[in-house]
């Protein structure tokens, strides 16, 4: 058991924070406010000092105020002036006050008695009326006929409700009936005045007894003397009193709600709202736990929490949650641990063209269904299940690495395993080991499938031997990647793949909780004439039903109809499973996430939220790293390693610049190399870098036009270089913030060559066509052969026909030399640009 606050010690034992607090601290104890936490001896000390109060109150109270011990008297006088004097919102704290101040103010009380008839009055009444100290809420004429029993009323007040208390604090006036009533009556209406329920006495009923008015009076004149209440408590009672002299009828306080709902950072003003109280009442209740205040201060969860106990209610927490934000949904519906149960695995086949994926897929679906749906089966959607030893496997149907990129770069990580498929005979290609990159940067575990293994060339140990190259070593060769040789074609060890999927999978441990609503990711959509928005979605967690509301991307509808991926119609989707649903408000993308609501309201908030977001966004430039922000970037602690791809005319510039990258020290931050290759920068390294967030160097080669145009797009940053030493440069400078272009470089145009014609003279002459943009006579020059960057320089001559320009643009014909270089060739681009000034901010 954990040690007890202050507070929780108050609720329990029924009395005020504070009277706890001040009793803890006149024992000595290390307490400092109602949060503090007690020992269990001090625990038990407060308890038993605290119980024997009640005790007291009720049996043994008389010894206090015998006479013979005058010392002790003077406490009942003290409690009965708690009564008289404290303010609504102070009925936990009467026993503080003055001695001095109650017996002034039950001289008020008692009609003009002298202060020292008071104490006498209160001394005398050291005899206990112990039916009295039990018997709360009395009513006038009760207390009347109680003898009083002042010593008894103060301990009450600690421990009892304000009824008590005020019937206590009436008995006090002994001998003097009348007096005793007012008494009475102004107590009641205090509380009165309180409204509250639970300590504040709320419970009380209001007093419009025939003493109201003289109670009223009494009241003011105790409120005059309370020296307790603060500046805007005065103020608020003058204008009460104010009322009162009017006759304005009292304020009735509305009933405290069961349960305080509230949300961290409310005010005082804010719970006033909530709990029908003036927000003055709350800031003097916190005043009273030993928080300070004011109406318009945030208060935090500890504190509303002890108000709403102060209160006698319930406190709740109320959360707010961004509905549109369904990514946090997904994640949380993700990882929720209840209930959770084996799922299948969700499988993705790469591997070069023509080592046999469509063949393996199609061997597998049409040989690994069940006997009854055989023969005839069209898949209707981009992804199946089969059945294996009992299990499901799911594959996806996604052709082409680029694909499974687009996915993940939209923040769908939905395969758990991928089958890399090589051929035999032809080993590793560029696209075998793109998607090896492709998969590592998913963090999925790789099954190599060796196919063709039936060919006669076939060389599976060469693919091994290739493959550790990238980190994928036979668990033979001391590694632990899983290799299977097949045949795709004739279904060769088909089996054993599939068994090695089902082993990696339950290594995996692979679970979702079928109980929850479903959540998952979008594989593709489009738009059918007859059923409207059709999307095929995986479900990651959660069962899918049909009717269920949902927000699939940007858009949200009902699950109107779904399918199984052999077009059949299902009611309910486990995890894992591919569908095919109708229903939705607009077609989603690949990739978008889908989560389930509880109703289609939410469900339509959310949907109509992230369509508007979107809409807003739309084309909003991605924060994808930049050379020219990485700084910030990484200063923002949002990045530890910098992602680089490498792309470079021969495999050895690639390793060169590789290395040296790597070999670039800043301190928290270090380079990582995701992805190189021998080759034109092309789309698939594009979607790549904007997956994850990295940047693409081209050392002597350049991007396909679409890849530059998915750049453009997608705001990639492309850095092209012809020396190592600039591009390792260039890293470094970013990486310590030092990037301070004061030139950039801008492509202007492009020429095809089209004709050579060589002079003695001036050397080669080329002939061709500005195909776009256009060329300057001061204009820096590059040749490029298939992609490949095979001079760099400045133009020597620009004309059309025979007389020199300075400019032609796109659509004409001219004739340039590049000067000190005559390798042209019919073919050739020959790319010109400038070095534009970068005004320095
Ligand atoms: N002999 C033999 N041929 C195979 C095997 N697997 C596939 N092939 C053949 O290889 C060729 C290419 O196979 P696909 O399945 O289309 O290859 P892919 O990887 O899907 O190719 P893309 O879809 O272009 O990427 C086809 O002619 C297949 O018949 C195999 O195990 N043995």
């Amino acid at each position: 058991m954990g040690k007890k606050r202050i507070y929780e010690l108050a609720k329990e034992l029924n009395v005020s924070s504070k009277a706890i607090l001040d009793k803890a601290q006149e024992k000595g104890f290390d307490v400092k406010n109602h949060m503090s936490s007690l020992g269990s001896n001090e625990e038990r000390q407060l308890r038993e000092t605290f119980s024997n109060k009640g005790n007291n109150a009720n049996k043994s109270q008389s010894n206090q105020a015998k006479p013979a011990q005058p010392a002790k008297s003077a406490k009942p006088a003290q409690s009965r002036d708690q009564h008289q004097t404290t303010s609504n919102a102070q009925p936990a704290h009467r026993n503080n006050q003055s001695n001095s101040t109650h017996a002034r103010t039950q001289s008020n009380n008692n009609g003009g008695h002298s202060t020292s008839q008071n104490h006498s009055t209160s001394q005398s009444h050291s005899t206990s009326n112990r039916s009295q100290s039990s018997t709360h809420n009395q009513n006038q004429s009760t207390n009347r006929n109680q003898s009083s029993n002042r010593s008894q009323s103060a301990n009450h007040s600690q421990s009892n409700n304000h009824g008590q208390s005020n019937n206590r604090s009436q008995s006090n006036n002994t001998n003097r009936s009348q007096n005793n009533n007012r008494s009475q009556s102004n107590n009641r209406s205090q509380s009165n005045g309180n409204g509250g329920s639970g300590r504040f006495g709320g419970s009380l009923s209001s007093g419009n007894g025939r003493n109201s008015r003289n109670n009223r009076n009494n009241r003011n004149n105790n409120r005059r003397r309370n020296n307790f209440a603060s500046k805007y408590s005065k103020k608020n009672q003058r204008i009460k009193e104010t009322n009162h002299q009017k006759g304005a009828p009292e304020r009735k306080n509305k009933a405290l709600p069961e349960t305080l709902v509230y949300q961290v950072g409310m005010n005082a003003q804010d719970l006033g709202k909530i709990l029908h109280r003036e927000p003055s009442e709350i800031v003097k209740k916190l005043f009273m736990l030993g928080v300070m205040a004011n109406q318009n201060q945030s208060l935090d969860k500890d504190t509303i929490e002890i108000l709403a106990a102060d209160y006698g209610i319930a406190a709740k927490e109320k959360v707010e949650v961004d509905v549109a934000d369904i990514d946090k949904t997904f994640e949380e519906e993700s990882n929720n641990t209840d209930h959770l149960e084996t799922r299948p695995p969700v499988v993705t086949i790469m591997g070069h063209v023509d080592h046999g994926k469509t063949t393996l897929l199609d061997h597998l679906r049409h040989s690994h269904i069940t006997a009854g749906e055989a023969g005839g089966i069209t898949q209707a959607i981009g992804a199946y299940q089969l059945k294996h030893q009992g299990k499901t496997i799911t594959f996806l149907d996604t052709p082409g690495h680029a694909a499974f990129t687009e996915m993940r770069a939209r923040g769908a990580d939905i395969t758990d395993i991928t089958v890399l498929v090589v051929a035999a005979d032809d080993g590793v290609m560029p696209q075998t080991i793109e998607a090896i990159h492709h998969a590592q940067a998913a963090k999925t575990p790789i099954i190599v499938a060796v196919n063709k293994i039936d060919k006669p060339g076939a060389n599976p140990n060469h693919v091994m031997e290739q493959l550790t190259e990238y980190g994928l070593i036979p668990e033979d060769w001391g590694g632990d990647t899983i290799f299977v040789q097949i045949s795709a074609k004739f279904g060769k060890n088909i089996d054993e793949l599939l068994d090695m999927i089902l082993l990696q999978s339950e290594v995996m441990e692979l679970k979702a909780n079928p109980q929850q609503n479903a959540a998952g990711s979008v594989i593709e959509a489009k738009l059918d004439q007859g059923k409207g928005s059709v999307a095929t979605l995986l479900i990651q967690q959660g069962t899918m039903h049909t009717g269920d509301p949902i927000v699939v991307g940007n858009t949200f509808g009902r699950v109107r109809t779904m399918e199984n991926e052999r077009g059949k119609e299902i009611k309910k989707a486990l995890p894992s499973t591919p569908v095919e649903i109708t229903g939705l408000s607009d077609v989603p993308e690949a990739g978008d996430r889908f989560v389930v609501f509880d109703d289609e309201k939410t469900a339509r908030a959310a949907g109509e939220e992230r369509a508007k977001n979107a809409l807003m966004e739309e084309r909003r430039t991605k924060n994808t790293v930049t050379l020219d922000n990485l700084f910030d970037t990484m200063k923002e602690g949002e990045m530890k390693e910098v992602d680089v791809i490498i792309k470079a005319d021969v495999q050895g510039s690639v390793e060169a610049l590789a290395n040296s990258l790597k070999k670039i020290e800043v301190e928290g931050v270090r380079v990582n190399i995701i992805h190189t290759a021998v080759g034109a920068i092309n789309e698939s390294d594009v979607t790549l870098a904007e997956a994850s967030n990295a940047i693409i160097i081209g050392f002597n080669v350049r991007p396909t036009p679409q890849a530059k145009s998915q750049a453009d797009q997608d705001n990639v940053d492309i850095r092209l270089h012809r020396v190592i030493y600039n591009a390792i440069d260039e890293i470094e400078h970013a990486m310590k913030g030092k990037l301070e272009p004061t030139y950039k470089e801008e492509v202007i145009g492009e020429v095809e060559v089209r004709d050579i014609f060589k002079a003695s003279k001036v050397g080669t002459i080329a002939g061709g066509m500005v195909t776009d943009g256009h060329i300057s006579k001061d204009s820096k020059v590059r040749l490029i052969r298939d992609s490949v960057v095979v001079y760099e320089g400045e133009l020597g001559s620009l004309k059309r026909f025979k007389d020199d320009v300075n400019d032609v643009k796109q659509g004409h014909e001219l004739g340039l030399t590049i000067e000190n270089y005559n390798d042209i060739k019919v073919g050739d681009v020959v790319e010109a640009y400038i070095m534009k000034e970068v005004p320095i901010e």
